[in-house]
């Protein structure tokens, strides 16, 4: 029977490059509409796994099955047109307008079926991520800050309403203030149209804040797969242990608390943004309260407020009242 949850699915898969083991047995699952990050030192296989799901690397065992079919039997430059694709090197086209660029795909697919559809996908699209389709709509990419580039590529890569976006490493080259704002992007877009997501990066913590699960790799091998609670509180073993704590355990909690705020504040976007503070135990279940209400909260760290968050249950609060 077919099971319409699983995206993408890797039985066995292995890839070698010249005898080098790149990706060793992977079997993993990605579920439509989840937001899946893969992390690992560099080298560990991220990326070839990435390329494997849009065929940019081809493996050379085992299977991959893309929404229930074999990936082999697709073709593949159709698929290409439904996987929407985020690299680090920003890589809008220099010769078109940001408006070029976000409809390109779009119209590639003649999905528009007057000029008014194609300038309300990019008005309404740039006015999400509150750029201006005034001041933004007509410049070149070279008019744009980095931060703004990738911006616009987040854009494109969801414009066409892909199965799918591919995101890798899109936000390691960009200054701290960007990248956070670019991962709140990120969870807005996912949040918002529920597209499935798979991110790669080496940053534990930008893994921790935005993953609904993750997938750890070290050297071509999947270590675990979890939740960030699972990672956090139950490593498998060492390897993914050591890679959380190199990540400072209490950047961690700040992440999560990050994701949950960042969720919390999104779930009502365009209303209220009451900031109020909490900051003991007791006022952090209140806090909860507002944010599952939509309120932006923040939530200052002390020991009381740390041994809360150790408990899953904070999650399926948030989970019992957000939907
Ligand atoms: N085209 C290629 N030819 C030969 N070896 C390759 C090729 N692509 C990747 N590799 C090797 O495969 C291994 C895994 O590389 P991959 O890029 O998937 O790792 P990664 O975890 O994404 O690393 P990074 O974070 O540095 O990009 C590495 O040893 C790499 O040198």
């Amino acid at each position: 029977m077919e099971n319409n949850k699983t995206l993408v699915e890797f039985q066995h898969v292995s890839k070698e490059f010249a005898g080098n083991t790149a990706v060793n047995n992977l079997n993993l699952t990605i579920q439509n509409g989840e937001l899946f990050v893969l992390v690992g030192p560099s080298g560990s296989g991220k990326t070839t796994t990435l390329k494997m799901i849009n065929s940019l690397e081809k493996p050379t065992g085992g299977t991959i099955l893309f929404d229930n079919k074999e990936l082999a039997s697709y073709n593949i430059l159709k698929l290409r047109w439904k996987i929407g694709y985020v690299l680090q090197q920003i890589a809008l086209f220099p010769n078109m307008s940001v408006a070029q660029n976000i409809a390109l795909i779009p119209e590639l697919q003649h999905q528009f079926k007057s000029k008014s559809d194609r300038i309300n996908l990019v008005n309404n699209l740039l006015t999400s991520v509150d750029l201006d389709p005034k001041t933004y709509a007509n410049r070149m990419p070279s008019e744009l800050s980095g931060g703004e580039q990738q911006r616009i590529g987040i854009l494109r890569a969801f414009a066409c309403e892909p199965q799918v976006v591919l995101m890798d490493e899109a936000f390691s080259a960009l200054d701290p203030i960007s990248r956070t704002q670019l991962q709140n992007l990120v969870l807005k877009m996912h949040t918002e149209t529920k597209t499935t997501i798979v991110f790669v990066t080496h940053d534990m913590n930008e893994a921790m804040k935005l993953g609904d699960r993750i997938g750890v790799m070290d050297n071509g091998i999947l270590q675990q797969v979890g939740s960030p609670t699972d990672i956090a509180q139950n490593p498998a073993n060492e390897l993914v242990s050591e890679l959380f704590a190199n990540s400072g355990s209490k950047d961690v909690y700040e992440t999560y608390l990050g994701r949950i705020g960042t969720l919390g504040y999104y779930v009502q976007h365009a209303g209220n943004k009451e900031t109020v503070k909490y900051n003991e135990n007791d006022t952090l279940r209140n806090g909860l309260t507002e944010l599952a209400k939509g309120h932006e909260i923040e939530i200052v760290l002390n020991d009381k407020t740390m041994g809360y968050l150790n408990q899953s249950s904070i999650i399926k609060f948030l989970n019992d009242h957000q939907s």
